[in-house]
């Protein structure tokens, strides 16, 4: 890919190892993802995806290669991404309301310290429309179901108007309906010229999901489109004799 390609994507790895405290925990991640590409990170328990998420926003060192995203240094990048965390830090008891949450998206943009203008509050209803709980504005965060609150996150990160988007397992304890609302959305953004990068443990959705598949384990074991990556083959060896689940709720064991 030639050096313009790269300085316009939205995310691009070269030879990044990234870790704790000066050692690392996945090596060798290159990849290129231009804006409205969807890319799927694979790999079993452990294998480094939540850390390389992390590592597009600067929250983990990239500790070898070279790390773009969005054009400068990851943490500098922050302002353009939206981030959907494995596990929220967001208290369920925190009196808080749908709309109050999907809110904090837009404090980035217009400062926590200034007032709200009637072009956020259009942008928190239209997120909350687009996740499909419109009618939940005024509900307790914490009065949501699972599913719903990770729906608002989404939506939260939404608004926020990222031209990346990073999901680390969004569809943990998300009902097939939720899931499919949360699909639809993504493919929406992406189409509108959002990068989405998102982890999964389900293999099916990766394969209908993704333009481009990372499979990782400890080291980026291939990258390409899902056709190229998800055989059984390269499972074969990133995996060895783990459970893997390949989708339509089946999941099987890869042997060594
Ligand atoms: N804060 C941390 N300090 C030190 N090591 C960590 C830290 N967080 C994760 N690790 C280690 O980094 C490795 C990769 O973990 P990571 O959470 O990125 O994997 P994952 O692919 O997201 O796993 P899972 O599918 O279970 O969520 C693991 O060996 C883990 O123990």
């Amino acid at each position: 890919m030639s050096e313009s390609a790269v300085a316009d994507a939205a995310l691009s790895y070269a030879g990044v190892s990234v870790g704790y405290r000066g050692t690392p925990v996945l090596t060798g991640v290159d990849v290129i993802v231009a804006a409205g590409q969807r890319l799927a990170l694979v790999g079993p328990n452990g294998a480094g995806k939540s850390t390389l998420i992390k590592s597009m926003l600067g929250l983990v060192p990239v500790l070898d290669g070279t790390a773009t995203v969005l054009g400068g240094a990851p943490a500098r990048a922050r302002p353009g991404c939206g981030y959907v965390a494995q596990t929220d830090s967001l208290d369920g008891g925190f009196p808080v309301t749908a709309a109050q949450v999907v809110m904090m998206g837009r404090y980035r943009r217009i400062g926590w310290w200034r007032p709200t203008r009637a072009a956020d509050r259009r942008a928190v209803r239209d997120a909350l429309d687009y996740v499909g709980l419109a009618d939940r504005a005024g509900t307790h965060f914490g009065a949501l179901s699972g599913g719903q609150r990770q729906r608002v996150l989404l939506a939260r990160a939404v608004a926020a108007e990222p031209r990346l988007l990073l999901l680390d397992e969004p569809f943990n304890g998300v009902d097939a309906v939720s899931q499919d609302a949360i699909v639809r959305v993504l493919h929406e953004l992406s189409a509108a010229g959002t990068a989405v990068v998102l982890s999964t443990h389900d293999l099916g959705l990766a394969r209908d999901f993704a333009h481009l598949v990372s499979l990782l384990n400890g080291r980026q074991w291939a990258l390409g489109p899902p056709g190229e990556v998800l055989t059984a083959q390269a499972l074969r060896r990133a995996y060895g004799g783990h459970a893997v689940d390949v989708g339509d709720g089946r999941t099987v064991l890869v042997e060594p």
